[in-house]
């Protein structure tokens, strides 16, 4: 029953005279309520003051004689107080109607359970929520360069004719076997050209591992320069690695066979002073008024004693009366490692780069990550700042004066040098802030992908890499990593060398009382009739990778022990070796003279041998970008592939969730298979007694070397 609206006041009908608390009936305010009226309600009451009788110890105030006119004032007020009080019982009588009636109306089904939902404890019914549209964002963080490249199907490929590439060129290409161009080749040619489709700007790249990158840049260039008959500095090409800046030039150098076009390097394989001889040639020019400026400007500095060793005014010194000094580029095209880079910059007077067109970084996302020696910031300084008067030439003082005077000459000179940057990666991130040093004006993105229909959302910030279609991923989980070797050894005498004559444990598989290598000998064992051939006999070239240059070497050592039959085709790759011998070393794996070759990641990146079959990931890369970089060295430019990865348990749940199921990696209807093969299985035939064997070995060769050291 709902409250009423509001107590009734009731006049007190008897007063009980008790200081204290007294069993008393209640008073209802509803006379119909006969159970309340009957049933006695023990109560506290609180008694009137006015109306208790006052302790005998104070005295009664004295009556004092009414008046007649007090008399008639007092029935005046009570007149007024039965008036006020005959209607609030007229309104009291009112409401209890009220509430009467609504309690004997009757009521429909719904409102009686919203007047029960009202009273409980249930909560309270909520409208239906209304649908909310899915979110499909209209903006991006990104800015439109990046949130909307330009894709390109990577299974496209054209003609190089059609591409508008010189004959002279496409000769060259067909005898090294390349009869179209790839897809990447077919994006950045035409852009790279000069005609209708050059894009006047600069480009960014992204696109598979061995997906032809280098010539799709090199072509373009060397194309351009094709009828230079003196050298100058019109491109620099800047890789992370001398590994790598020796394999674009080799791709160059057999583009400009047949041309003038000078090729240099700079990546510290020989005396800085020779790089620089190679790179600026000085000579003395007869000029005497720049000659009396350039004496005057000297002594001025030399008694402000602020002369710059082995700058401008040291070469001054070696000149011919009114000769001043002036460098001319000894190479069109420049190849190098960024920290050289910037030696040059800083040290070598005479090497301006006013006249570079072209800036390519390939690797970027490496070369920006690592930024070492600043390398980005000062290279942007030396191409976009002014270059010193005194090293201008005789026109470019000119093109300087005229166009400071805004003279109407300076529109007859020649344009001035319109700078192109390609960016290029096969993981390019789209991380704007390390973007941004490179100064990038009116850039565009370039993606090569499997399915240009496939379109990413607009404010896609992850970076999302792509595997060749022709690479077939495994992995094997090596449990705690103990028999680690041992896994590798099964997998290169089963998958990547298999049937081959092997050496190990067949002395000792009648002698060895090792339990783990008791059970389980199926996989071996089984073909133990096919074991005829070599490794010799095998075209599988195989590259493994280890977290370090120590490791690779401990490895080579194992393996060596584990598998001798292995020895004559095993190699490590390490930082002592020197560029001449990593070069050789690099051949003879390209030749197959070397089949196993055993590397740190420094060789994931960009390393093109396209013989290798197998990439083996002995230890598990540190991150996705060096998983794809590693794994790319393998199915390249259209052949098939291999990659194996082992890992242990703890190595699992980061390379299963994010590496062969997460979302970074795009793999075309593939899936890493899971290869799994009992403990025993590898541990069998003695292996476990040779491992053992081996570490020994190995732990005696270290303390015998750290003993001589
Ligand atoms: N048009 C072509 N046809 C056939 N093969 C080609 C063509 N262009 C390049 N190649 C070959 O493709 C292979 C990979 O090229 P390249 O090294 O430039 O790849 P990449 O994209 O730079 O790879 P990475 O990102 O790993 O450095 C090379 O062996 C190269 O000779």
């Amino acid at each position: 029953m709902p409250a009423p609206l509001f107590k009734r006041w009731v006049p007190p009908k008897q007063v009980v005279k008790s200081a204290s608390p007294v069993d008393v009936v209640a008073n209802s305010p509803n006379p119909s309520r006969t159970t309340a009226e009957s049933t006695p309600v023990k109560t506290n009451l609180i008694v009137d003051e006015t109306q208790m009788e006052p302790p005998k110890s104070i005295k009664k105030p004295k009556k004092r004689k009414r008046s007649a006119g007090a008399n008639e004032e007092e029935e005046e007020t009570s007149k007024k107080h039965k008036a006020i009080f005959s209607k609030f019982e007229k309104a009291s009588k009112l409401a209890e109607a009220r509430s009467q009636r609504e309690e004997d109306e009757p009521t429909d089904g719904a409102e009686v359970q919203e007047a029960e939902e009202l009273h409980d404890l249930q909560p309270m019914p909520q409208p239906a929520p209304v649908p909310e549209p899915a979110f499909e964002p209209t903006f991006s963080t990104l800015p439109t360069w990046l949130a909307q490249p330009v894709t390109v199907d990577a299974s496209k490929t054209l003609p190089f004719t059609e591409l508008g590439v010189d004959p002279f060129y496409t000769k060259k290409l067909e005898k090294q076997g390349f009869k179209e161009a790839l897809a990447v080749q077919t994006a950045l040619l035409p852009m790279l050209h000069p005609g209708f489709e050059q894009h006047l700007g600069d480009i960014c790249v992204s696109a598979k591992t061995g997906s032809g990158k280098t010539l799709a840049y090199l072509l373009p260039i060397i194309e351009a320069l094709k009828d230079r008959a003196v050298p100058v500095l019109s491109a620099i090409i800047v890789v992370p690695s001398r590994q790598l800046v020796n394999q674009a030039l080799q791709v160059a150098e057999e583009l400009c066979a047949g041309t003038k076009i000078k090729v240099g390097t700079a990546l510290g394989n020989v005396a800085f002073a020779s790089e620089q001889k190679q790179l600026v040639r000085l000579r003395a020019q007869y000029d005497p008024t720049a000659a009396k400026e350039l004496h005057e400007k000297a002594s001025r500095q030399l008694q402000t004693g602020s002369v710059e060793r082995g700058g401008i005014f040291d070469d001054l010194k070696d000149m011919p009366l009114d000769h001043v000094p002036r460098y001319d580029s000894g190479v069109d095209i420049l190849i190098c490692t960024p920290g050289r880079l910037v030696e040059h910059i800083d040290n070598t007077t005479g090497f301006l780069l006013n006249a570079v067109r072209w800036l390519v970084i390939d690797e970027a996302d490496q070369l920006l990550n690592q930024n070492f020696q600043g390398w980005a910031t000062v290279l942007m300084g030396a191409l976009h700042g002014e270059t010193p008067v005194d090293f201008l030439s005789a026109q470019e003082r000119i093109r300087k004066r005229e166009g400071d005077a805004n003279s109407i000459w300076s529109v007859a000179l020649p344009a001035r040098r319109q700078l192109t940057k390609v960016v290029l990666s096969a993981t390019m991130e789209k991380d704007l802030t390390k973007l941004g040093t490179l100064k990038l004006k009116r850039p565009k993105l370039v993606v090569i992908q499997d399915e240009v229909a496939e379109t990413q959302p607009l404010d896609n910030e992850e970076n999302v890499f792509e595997l060749p279609s022709t690479l077939d991923e495994f992995a094997v989980h090596v449990g705690d990593g103990s028999n680690k070797p041992l896994h590798l050894l099964h997998v290169l005498l089963n998958f990547v060398f298999p049937g081959i004559q092997t050496d190990v444990g067949a002395k000792e598989d009648n002698s060895d009382s090792d339990s783990d290598s008791d059970t389980d000998s199926s996989s071996e064992d089984s073909s133990d009739g096919e074991k005829d051939r070599s490794v010799a006999d095998h075209i599988s070239r195989v590259l493994i990778f280890t977290k370090s240059t120590e490791s690779a070497s401990r490895l080579s050592h194992l393996l060596a022990v584990l598998e001798p039959s292995f020895k004559p085709y095993l190699k490590t790759m390490t930082r002592a070796l020197t560029a001449d011998a990593s070069r050789k070393l690099l051949k003879s794996f390209s030749t197959g003279a070397v089949k196993i070759l055993i590397a740190s990641d420094a060789a994931s990146r960009g390393l093109d041998i396209p013989s290798i079959s197998h990439v083996i990931n002995y230890d598990i890369p540190t991150s996705i970008t060096s998983y794809v970089h590693r794994v790319g060295r393998t199915a390249r430019a259209g052949k098939q592939g291999q990659a194996w990865t082992l890992f242990t348990k703890t190595e699992a749940a980061w390379f299963l969730k994010q590496v062969a199921k997460g979302d970074s990696v795009k793999r075309q209807n593939k899936k890493v298979k899971r290869m799994e093969w009992k403990e025993s299985t590898v541990t069998a035939n003695g292996k476990k007694k040779t491992y053992r064997a081996a570490l020994k070995q190995l732990e005696s060769a270290v303390t015998g070397h750290a003993e001589a050291e």
